[in-house]
C-alpha cells in the first residue's frame, strides 16, 4: 500500500443555498520519498484536496488512507496524533510574530511536552538544518520571505514528520529565493526521507524538485504520472497549456515572429531525450529538404535531474515534405506529436 492513499474523494461545501464542487472522485497514490506535486490554476481544488490529506479539511466523500490507516475512521485524539507525522508549511509562512526564531521553532515541541532546555537544544539543531543558526534571536519581522519560510520548514520539522505538506510555499517568493527553498526542500527529502506533497500553480515549481505530479481543473485530477514521463508525453490540454506556460515564463527562445513566419499547415512539437542535440538535427533536415521550417519555440530543460528539450516547428503546405521531414526526425530517434492551435 502506497504512504498516502487517496479513493473516491470528493467535496462539496454547500453554504446556505449554492453548493461548490471543491473536489470530483480523487484518486490518487503517494509513495513513501516521493517528492509529490499538486498544480492547478486558482480554484482548481487544490488547497482544499492537501487539508483533506490530514483532515483538516473532512471529505464529503471517500477515504483518505494514510500509512495504513483511515483518516476518516479515527477519533479526534488519534487524528491529532497521526498530524504529528503529517507537518505542514504554508505560503505565507504562520509564524508567530511575538516570538523569535528559536521559541518558533521549540513551539511545537513545549506543546508535545518537551523541556524547554531541551526543545531549545532541538531547535538550533533544526535551524542548522535550515541554514538559519545565526538568526535564532531574531523576530520574524527582521527575516526576509525566504528566511522566514526557512523557519516555517524548522518549525515543521520539530516533529519528526513523515510527510510534508507544502500549499503554495514558494508563491510569495523570487525566482531565486524559490530555488533556494526547494533545494532545501529536496535535501530535507533526500537526508531524512520525507515524503514532499507540494501544492503549486507553477510548473517550473514541479519540474525542478517533483518526481510525480497530478495536474488539477475544476476539482477533478486531468492526468498524474511521473513528471518527466508527462513533460515529455503530455495526454491531457491541461498538461500542455501548463506545460506550454512554464516554457513562456522561463524565456524559451520564440523564434519565428507571426509576421515572420513562412506560411504553415502544420505544427509538431518534437521532444529531445538527454542525450539529442536539436541543433544539428533540424540544420541537416533543413539541409536535406532543402525548404525552411519555422521554429517556434525551443527549449531545453532540466526535468527532475534529466536534460530534457522540446522545439516546435511549423511544416510547409506539402504533404509528402511534412512526411520527409517527419521521417528525418523520426530516424533521429526523436518522438514527434502534432500540435493544434496557437503556440
Ligand atoms: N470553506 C469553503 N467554503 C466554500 N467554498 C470553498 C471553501 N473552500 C474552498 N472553496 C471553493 O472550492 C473551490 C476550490 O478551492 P481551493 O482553495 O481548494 O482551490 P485552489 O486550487 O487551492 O485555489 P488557489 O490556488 O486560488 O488557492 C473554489 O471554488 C473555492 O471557492
Amino acid at each position: 500500500m502506497a504512504q498516502i492513499e487517496v479513493r473516491h474523494l470528493s467535496k462539496t461545501f454547500t453554504s446556505k443555498d449554492v453548493k461548490v464542487n471543491a473536489l470530483r472522485d480523487i484518486n490518487l497514490e503517494i509513495e513513501q520519498g516521493d517528492i509529490y506535486g499538486i498544480i492547478g490554476m486558482s480554484g482548481a481544488g487544490k488547497s482544499t484536496l492537501v487539508r483533506c490529506l490530514n483532515y483538516l479539511e473532512k471529505p464529503t466523500v471517500g477515504e483518505v488512507w494514510v500509512e495504513g490507516k483511515e483518516l476518516g475512521g479515527m477519533l479526534e485524539k488519534e487524528l491529532l496524533k497521526q498530524r504529528k507525522d503529517i507537518a505542514m508549511i504554508f505560503q505565507h509562512f504562520n509564524l508567530l510574530m511575538q516570538k523569535n526564531v528559536v521559541d518558533n521553532v521549540s513551539f511545537p515541541l513545549l506543546i508535545q511536552g518537551v523541556k524547554k532546555k531541551e526543545a531549545r537544544k532541538r531547535a538550533k539543531e533544526l535551524l542548522g538544518i535550515v541554514g538559519l543558526e545565526e538568526k535564532a534571536l531574531a523576530y520574524p519581522a527582521q527575516l526576509s520571505g525566504g528566511q522566514k519560510q526557512r523557519v516555517a520548514i524548522a518549525r515543521a520539522l520539530a516533529s519528526d514528520p513523515r510527510i510534508l505538506l507544502c500549499d503554495e510555499a514558494t508563491s510569495a517568493l523570487d525566482p531565486q529565493t524559490t530555488a533556494s527553498i526547494l533545494e532545501l526542500l529536496k535535501d530535507i527529502n533526500n537526508r531524512f526521507g520525507i515524503t514532499i506533497v507540494i501544492i503549486t500553480h507553477q510548473m517550473s515549481v514541479i519540474r525542478k524538485i517533483c518526481s510525480h505530479v497530478a495536474i488539477m481543473s475544476l476539482g477533478e485530477i486531468k492526468e498524474q504520472g511521473r513528471v518527466d514521463e508527462i513533460f515529455s508525453h503530455p495526454k491531457t490540454k491541461e498538461a500542455r497549456e501548463l506545460i506550454l506556460k512554464d516554457m513562456e515564463g522561463e524565456g524559451p527562445v520564440n523564434l519565428a515572429k507571426p509576421q515572420e513566419r513562412l506560411k504553415e499547415a502544420k505544427k509538431i512539437r518534437i521532444v529531445f531525450s538527454e542525450n539529442s542535440s536539436f541543433e544539428p538535427v533540424i540544420a541537416n533536415m533543413v539541409l536535406k529538404t532543402g525548404r525552411p521550417v519555422n521554429i517556434l519555440r525551443a527549449d531545453t530543460k532540466n526535468v527532475g535531474g534529466i536534460a530534457k528539450g522540446e522545439m516546435i516547428l511549423g511544416l510547409p503546405d506539402d504533404k509528402s515534405l511534412q512526411q520527409e521531414i517527419e521521417d528525418y526526425i523520426r530516424e533521429r530517434g526523436l518522438e514527434i506529436e502534432e500540435v493544434t492551435g496557437d503556440v
